[in-house]
């Protein structure tokens, strides 16, 4: 017995009637491959690049001149006064307990905890920084539901209840030339504590990140920023995906700004203000640890 319905006996004289139709052009068209999407990668490297990722190049320029800027200022003023009417400690440089030059890094940074922000900066640099970190809150939200549905976390739940502005923060980072002989760590080997970061660099490079055992150099793009999993999302996917141990190599010639956008969850009993102290201990004790992988980096 047949089992594919009556359709050529049902619908002859439907056929027979539009002979047009059966103008085998009529149901041409050009090939395409649709992109793939390696699950694989994202598991295996623990950082990634995004683009079309919906914050206006405009913004992100804005952000960067105020930066640009902001670094400027003469460095007695950035040590004591508030210039983001931010506390002293929001505004760190160079690496105070450092005893050799693998733990230094040779750059300044401004934390900007995101639940101040209202309060604190300027009317245009406030607004600046708060388009930025909403954008960039979104788009963090908006991979982590991606990557969380592999876990069965359908709609990134678990990070829209644990990561909120509260824990958020933007690191402002600069790091100057350095013509020291024997090279320096623009910001020494660490792991990012939180649980999913976007990064906004430059084009001069440098960011070097641990891959099978050796360094290798990430070539910038123009058009992406970055996204790499924390401790924090590397412990919730039990391991699934990996907290990528990083750093950056300082240059001898270019000064480098970037931006580093951090959703910290929020740990039981802790103050937001102190996470960037806690991060900023986490990576000193690291940076110890991890000198070993001083190896040449490649580029990828
Ligand atoms: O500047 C960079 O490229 C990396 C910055 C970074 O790793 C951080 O702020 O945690
Ligand atoms: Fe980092």
């Amino acid at each position: 017995m047949d089992s594919n319905p009556p359709l050529s006996s049902t619908y002859k004289t439907l056929f027979a009637n539009h002979p047009q139709l059966l103008d085998p052009s009529r149901i041409g068209a050009a090939e395409c491959n649709l992109p793939i999407i390696d699950l694989r990668d994202l598991t295996k490297w623990g950082f990634f690049q995004v683009i079309n990722y919906g914050i206006s190049h405009d913004l992100l320029f804005q952000l960067r001149k105020f930066q640009i800027n902001l670094f400027r200022e003469p460095f007695e003023k950035k040590k004591k006064e508030k210039l983001l009417e931010l506390a002293p400690e929001n505004y760190c440089w160079g690496t105070p307990s450092a005893t050799n030059v693998e733990q230094l890094s040779w750059s300044e940074a401004y934390h900007i905890p995101l639940n101040s922000i209202s309060e604190s900066v300027g009317d245009n640099m406030r607004k600046i920084i708060q388009d930025v970190s909403n954008s960039m809150s979104r788009l963090a939200h908006e991979m982590a539901s991606i990557l969380g549905a592999e876990l069965g976390d359908m709609n990134g739940n678990y990070m829209k209840q644990n990561c909120t502005c509260n824990t958020c923060y933007l690191r402002l980072n600069h790091y100057p030339p350095c013509q020291e002989p024997n090279g320096a760590f623009g910001l020494a080997p660490h792991t990012d504590s939180d649980f999913l970061t976007v990064l906004y660099q430059d084009q001069i490079g440098g960011l070097q990140l641990m891959k099978e055992g050796r360094w290798v150099n990430v070539r910038p793009n123009p058009r992406a920023l970055i996204i790499n999993i924390g401790d924090l999302f590397q412990a919730w996917s039990n391991n699934l995906y990996k907290s990528v141990k990083h750093r950056v190599v300082a240059n001898s010639r270019f000064e480098r700004f970037s931006v580093a956008h951090l959703s910290e969850g929020e740990p039981p009993g802790l103050e937001p203000e102190n996470l960037f102290e806690q991060e900023e201990e986490k990576r000193r004790s690291e940076t110890q640890a991890n000198n070993q992988h001083k190896t040449t980096p490649t580029y990828i």
